[in-house]
């Protein structure tokens, strides 16, 4: 079984208490709940087992490790996408058992639909979330969430009309206008140049703090995670052993403890920073593949 371990790593500096690090009050149950999730392609051979993680609301949560240790396949069980050969998830006590515009969820692709306008691709999300809302309601908040992503000069564009970087902010204002309970962010920067990628993650940060949205975010950017995490999940891969197959899970819960109003300018310059950042490269670069010790 893999259990949640936090890690909250040394830190010579003032710094924010670190953040509720996925342990729920004892008077408030955890938001989002994953227990002994499995999920197996090969028979015998699962990408992972025993994935034990809660989130808490308002949490930004992030999870790193190599290609093929199943981050992707985990979001889309939470996402209800997939479903778990074994385990379950439970949102705000509740089974997901399949897509539900309670959770928004922003891939890669950015999936617009190429024959809308910027204002249509999103006001087809928010009519279909709140279908009694009359036009006026359903262009403000189509208006708040382009506004929020710098958009609205490009408002009544198409996607073929706008660059790599437009089209991903229109997605994330898409998966933010439907203000789910929970946004499911697969790597969504990973196309875009580092100059554009900076600017959109200072948006959605910003975007996160006024909304205090819920996210869990799969990234393999280890700056873009300590920058908007609270906690960071590290994941290692299956693995043949002398003893046999051994799964992939989560190896270990890292506690930022870095403070909330980090900034990407000033992220290298913090107190901890380096320690923290040392603590993940050194995970991927001995423990993810060789199988950490869980
Ligand atoms: N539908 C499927 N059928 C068979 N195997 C699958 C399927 N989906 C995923 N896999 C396998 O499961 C493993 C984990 O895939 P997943 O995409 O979740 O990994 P990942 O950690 O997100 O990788 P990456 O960082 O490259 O996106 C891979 O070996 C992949 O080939």
């Amino acid at each position: 079984m893999w259990s949640e371990r936090v890690a909250p790593l040394p830190v010579n500096g003032p710094v924010e208490p670190a953040p509720a690090a996925g342990l729920a009050r004892a008077d408030q149950p955890a938001f989002l709940k994953v227990e002994g999730l499995a999920r197996t392609f090969v028979p015998g051979k699962p990408v992972f087992a025993g994935v034990d993680f809660t989130l808490d609301r308002g949490e930004f949560v992030c999870i790193i490790g190599h290609s093929g240790c199943g981050k992707t396949t985990v979001l889309n069980v939470l996402a209800g996408l997939d479903h778990a050969s074994a385990g379950h998830v439970l949102m705000d006590g509740r089974e997901v058992a399949g897509p539900g515009l309670e959770r928004g969820v922003v891939f890669q692709g950015h999936a617009l639909m190429p024959w809308l306008t910027v204002r249509r691709n999103i006001a087809f999300a928010v009519e279909s979330r709140w279908p009694d809302w009359s036009r006026s309601e359903v262009n403000r908040q189509v208006e708040r969430f382009v506004g929020m992503v710098g958009l609205l000069p490009a408002i009544d564009k198409k996607p073929s009309e706008l660059s790599g970087g437009m089209k991903q902010r229109v997605g994330i204002a898409r998966a933010f206008a439907i203000q789910p309970k929970m946004l499911l962010l697969d790597e969504p920067f990973g196309a875009l140049d580092a100059l554009t990628r900076g600017t959109i993650q200072d948006e959605l940060l910003s975007i996160v703090r006024e909304t205090q949205q819920t996210v869990f975010m799969i990234t393999h950017d280890v700056d873009e995670a300590i920058l908007l995490a609270d906690r960071i999940l590290l994941m290692s891969n299956g693995r043949e052993t002398p003893a046999g197959y051994a799964p992939g899970g989560i190896a270990e819960v890292v506690g930022n403890t870095l403070p909330r109003t980090r900034t990407r300018a000033g992220l290298h310059h913090l107190p901890g920073y380096y320690e923290l950042r040392n603590h993940i490269v050194d995970f991927l670069v001995s423990r993810a593949r060789a199988g950490a010790d869980h």
